[in-house]
């Protein structure tokens, strides 16, 4: 048995991560506290539309505040809940509550008529758990201890956020637009061509710092394929196409600060030393 045998020997205990999509969707979450209102931050990234069922005064404050601002995605029911007519229409069903019982008996509920359900508070009963996550424009990342250790997943969180450039959002946007005009130029679906397209597009992606990407404009794109992919599926340099970038990447920032810290240094210093020889020397000729 080679490794791969034993890496697939060994699959399963954990859960499957996807990146559904929810837009134009049901999603009802009962309870409108601080869980909540974490829930609708998430949902409403997903564009679904979102059905908040909980009496005024257990209303979080930030569950207030998205049900005021985003009226066009989120519909408040101002009420306790009052039984299984609650989960018509819903496509998922969340459950935030200090309520044990409720949260379970709305779980049975969802589960005999099909509607994937999380509980905020009996992990075990749950189709899907949440996770913590870092988002950019289309990157998203979610980091999960499958309902070990949420904090831990937070706290990975932040470690992560912080190897992140920042131009990572920006770049998959441009890959993407250079991905459909790539697809307009040479359409089709699978066989020798389909192939062609993949193996350029991963070698520029390979090959291309992710700020060369932020820099690229329509014209830039035409120009590209013109002269990459339509010249034998070359893939160019970007300053081949007359782009300078312009170093703004994490690494090349970071050695500019270190460098730039230094020089500050090397200012102070020489100021520093010029005054000291400036006072030693009107002291001695004071004498
Ligand atoms: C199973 C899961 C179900 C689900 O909610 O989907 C679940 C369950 C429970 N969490 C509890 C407690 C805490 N949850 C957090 C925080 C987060 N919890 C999140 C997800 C999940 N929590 C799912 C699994 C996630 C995974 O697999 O890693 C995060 C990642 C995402 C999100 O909530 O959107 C978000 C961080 C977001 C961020 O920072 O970015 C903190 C820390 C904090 O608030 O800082 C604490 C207190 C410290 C602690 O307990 O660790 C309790 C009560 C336990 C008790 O009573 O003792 C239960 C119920 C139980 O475990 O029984
Ligand atoms: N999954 C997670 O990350 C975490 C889960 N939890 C669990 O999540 C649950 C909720 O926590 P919080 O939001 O902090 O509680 P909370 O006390 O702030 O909110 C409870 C909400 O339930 C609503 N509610 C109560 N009875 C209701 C009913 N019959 N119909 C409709 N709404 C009703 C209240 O109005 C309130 O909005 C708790 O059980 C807690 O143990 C807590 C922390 C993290």
């Amino acid at each position: 048995m080679d490794n791969n045998d034993t890496r697939i020997k060994n699959l399963g205990g954990g859960s499957l991560l996807i990146a559904w999509q929810l837009k134009g969707k049901n999603v009802l979450i009962v309870g409108g506290g601080e869980v909540a209102s974490q829930r609708i931050e998430s949902i409403l990234a997903s564009d679904a539309f979102i059905h908040v069922l909980s009496p005024q005064n257990g209303l979080h404050p930030r569950t207030r505040q998205f049900i005021e601002l985003r009226k066009d995605r989120i519909t408040y029911h101002e009420r306790c809940y009052s039984g299984p007519g609650e989960l018509d229409d819903m496509d998922m069903v969340l459950t935030a509550l200090d309520d044990n019982e409720l949260s379970r008996s709305i779980v049975e509920l969802s589960r005999q008529r099909r509607i994937p359900v999380n509980a905020a508070d009996i992990p075990d009963l749950c189709d899907f758990y949440f996770g913590a996550q870092i988002r950019d424009g289309p990157l998203q990342i979610m980091i999960s201890t499958n309902g070990n250790g949420p904090r831990i997943a937070s706290l990975i969180k932040t470690r992560l956020q912080k190897g992140l450039s920042g131009l990572e959002g920006e770049a998959i946007i441009k890959v993407g637009q250079l991905r459909n005009k790539l697809k307009e130029r040479a359409p089709g679906v699978g066989g020798q061509l389909g192939r062609d397209r993949m193996k350029w597009i991963s070698s520029l992606c390979n090959k291309w710092e992710m700020e060369d990407f932020t820099l690229l404009d329509e014209a830039m794109m035409d120009r590209l394929l013109d002269e990459g992919w339509e010249q034998g599926k070359r893939v160019p340099e970007i300053k081949d196409l007359g782009i300078r970038p312009t170093g703004n990447n994490t690494h090349r920032c970071r050695l500019y600060n270190a460098c730039s810290n230094s020089l500050v240094q090397t200012v102070i210093a020489f100021v520093a030393g010029a005054a000291m020889t400036t006072l030693l020397f009107r002291h001695v000729s004071k004498r």
